[in-house]
C-alpha cells in the first residue's frame, strides 16, 4: 500500500489536504480513500471499490467521453467566476449552504457562475442536506432566480422524507446524494418519490458493478460523482459513467481540478467539458514525492486491517 497526501487548491468539505491509499492488484491500481473520520463499517464498501479496480474487472463502456461539471467550492464570487472560466465545462456545480455563510453569499456566487458560463450553460447547486424543508423552499426559489434557471438542486435537506416534501413544493428538480450513499436502503428515494435524479459515487456504494445494479433498479437518471479522488479513483467513476446505458446529465467527476497534484502520467482533467474513458497510468515518482508521513502510513495499514475484518464478517 502507498499513502499519499495531496494539498487541495481550496478548502472543500472542511479539508485542505486529501489523504489517499493506493493498492496494487493483478489488474491494476485501486484507490481506497474513505474520509479520515469514517468508521470501519462506513469505509468497508470503499474498499470493495478498490478491490474491484485491482482485479481490473469493470463493465464494458458504451461511450468514449463523459461530460462533466466544474465543481465550485463555497468561495467568493470573483473566485467562483475564475474557477468556472478556467474549468472549461458547460455545466457548473456550486456548493451552497456552507456553515457560516448566508443565502446572499450563495446568490452572489451563483450569479457569478451564471455570468461566467453564459446563458446556455447549466448551473446546479449542492446543499449537502443543510436546509430544513422551509429553508430549502426559500433558498431554491432565490437561487433559481439568481442562476436564471437551475438544472437541479442536490440534497437540499438531510432526510429522504424531507427531500420528498421539498420536491412537492418547488419546480426545480431534486437530486439525491447522501440519501443514497449514506442510507441503509438506497431505494427509499425511489419508493417515496423523493428525487428526480440519483447521484451515485462508486467508493461509498461498493464499486462500479454495484452502482450499475443500483442504477438499473432505482429507475432514475444517474449523475456519477466523485469522492474527491486522485485520477486512480476517478477512473472508477468514469468506468461507471461510461457503462451506463443513458447519461442525460454531466457528471461530477472533474474534481482532480481541486487537487494541487496527481499520481498518474495523464491526469483525468476535462477537455472540451469531457473526460476521456481511459485507465490512467500510475506515475511512481509522483507517488513517492507525495508520500504521506510514516505515521500516516502506519495509520492506514491499521485501518486497512480493521476494515478487512469488517468485510470478512459481512461475507460470513
Ligand atoms: O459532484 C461534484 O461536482 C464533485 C464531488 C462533490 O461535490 C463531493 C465530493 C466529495 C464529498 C462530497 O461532500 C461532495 C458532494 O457532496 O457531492
Ligand atoms: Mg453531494
Amino acid at each position: 500500500m502507498k499513502v499519499v497526501a495531496i494539498p487541495l487548491t481550496t478548502r472543500f468539505r472542511g479539508i485542505t489536504v486529501r489523504e489517499v491509499a493506493l493498492l496494487r492488484g493483478p489488474g491494476g491500481w485501486g484507490e481506497w480513500s474513505p474520509f479520515l473520520e469514517y468508521p470501519p463499517e462506513v469505509a468497508e464498501p470503499w474498499l470493495r471499490c478498490a478491490e474491484e479496480a485491482m482485479t481490473g474487472d469493470w463493465p464494458a463502456a458504451v461511450r468514449d467521453r463523459v461530460p462533466v461539471n466544474v465543481t465550485v467550492p463555497a468561495v467568493d464570487p470573483q473566485r467562483a467566476h475564475a474557477i468556472v472560466t478556467a474549468g472549461g465545462c458547460r455545466t457548473a456545480k456550486v456548493k451552497v449552504a456552507e456553515p457560516g455563510q448566508t443565502l446572499a453569499d450563495d446568490e452572489a456566487r451563483v450569479e457569478a457562475v451564471r455570468d461566467a458560463l453564459g446563458p446556455d450553460g447549466h448551473v446546479r447547486v449542492d446543499a449537502n442536506g443543510a436546509w430544513s424543508v422551509d429553508e430549502a423552499v426559500t433558498a431554491i426559489r432565490a437561487l433559481d432566480r439568481a442562476a436564471g434557471g437551475l438544472e437541479y438542486v442536490e440534497q437540499p435537506a438531510a432526510s429522504v422524507e424531507e427531500l420528498a416534501l421539498v420536491r412537492r413544493r418547488v419546480e426545480v428538480p431534486i437530486a439525491a446524494d447522501e440519501s443514497i450513499r449514506r442510507a441503509d436502503d438506497p431505494f427509499r428515494v425511489r419508493d417515496l418519490d423523493a428525487a428526480d435524479i440519483a447521484v451515485l459515487k462508486v467508493q461509498p456504494l461498493g464499486g462500479v458493478r454495484a452502482c450499475l445494479r443500483i442504477a438499473e433498479e432505482i429507475g432514475l437518471p444517474v449523475v456519477v460523482s466523485s469522492a474527491l479522488e486522485t485520477s486512480v479513483g476517478i477512473a472508477a467513476g468514469v468506468a461507471l459513467a461510461a457503462a451506463l446505458p443513458d447519461l442525460p446529465h454531466a457528471c461530477g467527476l472533474a474534481t482532480v481540478q481541486l487537487l494541487t497534484a496527481d499520481v498518474v502520467t495523464h491526469p483525468l482533467l476535462p477537455v472540451d467539458g469531457c473526460l476521456p474513458v481511459q485507465r490512467p497510468t500510475v506515475d511512481v515518482p509522483s507517488v513517492e514525492q507525495l508520500a504521506a508521513a510514516p505515521d500516516r502510513h502506519r495509520h492506514w495499514e491499521a485501518r486497512l486491517a480493521e476494515v478487512r475484518a469488517v468485510g470478512e464478517d459481512r461475507r460470513s
